[in-house]
């Protein structure tokens, strides 16, 4: 039995987030925070997509109203599929309580139990992202912006020491993308990768011709940086395209939207996809099932973002230190779409 009280927050990112999905510029979410009978406290958070899979917001905070203020072990387990967000965001805060030994109260409360709004506020510092999970940036992939603003980002990004870099494709006609990305390989230094996302938006003759290029470049004898894969090429309704497509080219293909909830990630699994599998934990589904299917699997897996504040980070990137086989770059390089976070996280407290 746990006390469970969740408060939904609303964050605008400072610069738009441009995929072939459209334009995103406001990250809805909800915050979760359970308390035991003996005060030990763990936190989560509910951070949906819906255009990527996961349920609404407005189907999350549905499913937080009617739940009662007390719940048990039972009510986080059974969580239906369809609410994947929730599925995570409940059970990795389930976890949290679990991880501390009596007496002890998590790494959120500091031993004093601080008060939010005016039930439960905690009374230590906001969490510390950095401090919590110190992390070099040269093991995350920053996310460059889309259209030709890639080519101004990446040095600033590569002087913060990052070497794994994503540029969103698929946004713009094929002609114009390529012309930047040519300007961007031959900018790029010698040492660092570049992950193409196309999220769903070529054709499959567009498709192609991005692997094509992408091959040709190798062939050529650069170096740098290295193509590391193109990230979901075609629709999710087109899987038997990037099973073909997976099997033509040298350049790896990556699955992203195909496999957005669990569900989703056991049926490319069993219809034979053995290429990179782009894991989101904020909206995959339950923890406890990702791992199981990860360590019986053995996928190729890249962890990645949602843009999810701290607390749903420190539970995702607990999951990608866990399931990591390949020492990718986990796709957490996102910073730089958001205000500084200790003062995000110190205004939800107080208006809260
Ligand atoms: O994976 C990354 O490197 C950054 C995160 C990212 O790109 C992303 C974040 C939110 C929603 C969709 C996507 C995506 O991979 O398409
Ligand atoms: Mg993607």
């Amino acid at each position: 039995m746990t006390n469970f009280k969740f408060r939904p927050y609303r964050r605008r990112f400072v610069r738009t987030v441009s995929t072939s999905h459209g334009k995103w510029d406001i990250r809805d979410g909800i915050i979760l925070c359970f308390t035991d009978e003996s005060g030990r406290v763990g936190w989560g958070e509910i951070a949906p997509i819906s255009w990527f899979g996961s349920e609404t917001i407005e189907q999350a905070l549905d499913f937080c109203r009617q739940l009662p203020a007390q719940i048990t072990e039972e009510t986080i387990f059974s969580i239906p599929d369809e609410l994947p967000a929730c599925q995570f965001g409940f059970e990795s805060a389930w976890e949290e309580v679990g991880r501390w030994g009596d007496g002890e109260m998590g790494r959120w409360g500091d031993g004093e139990m601080g008060r939010w709004g005016d039930e439960f506020l905690p009374s230590a510092q906001c969490p510390m992202p950095n401090a919590q999970c110190p992390m070099p940036n040269a093991q995350l992939s920053a996310l460059l912006p889309a259209g030709k603003a890639a080519l101004n980002q990446w040095e600033s990004l590569w002087q913060q020491g990052y070497r794994t870099f994503k540029w969103k494709i698929g946004v713009d006609v094929v002609a114009n993308e390529l012309k930047i990305f040519e300007s961007l390989i031959h900018t790029l230094p010698a040492g660092c990768k570049l992950r193409l996302d196309a999220n769903g938006g070529l054709s499959y003759e567009e498709a192609n011709l991005w692997l094509w290029t992408c091959d040709n470049f190798k062939a050529n004898g650069k170096q740098a940086p290295e193509i590391e894969f193109i990230e979901q090429p075609l629709p999710v309704e087109q899987f038997q395209g990037m099973l073909e497509l997976s099997m033509c080219y040298g350049t790896a293909i990556a699955l992203d939207e195909s496999i957005a909830t669990l569900t989703q990630l056991t049926a490319c699994y069993q219809q034979g996809w053995r290429q990179i599998f782009v894991i989101k934990p904020g909206i995959i589904g339950s923890p406890s099932r990702l791992r199981k299917f990860c360590q019986e699997n053995k996928i190729d897996a890249v962890f990645s973002s949602v843009f999810e504040s701290a607390i749903g980070r420190v539970a995702a990137l607990k999951l990608a230190a866990e399931l990591s086989l390949n020492n990718r770059a986990v796709g957490f390089g996102i910073d730089h779409f958001f205000e500084q976070e200790d003062t995000w996280l110190l205004s939800l407290w107080k208006n809260l």
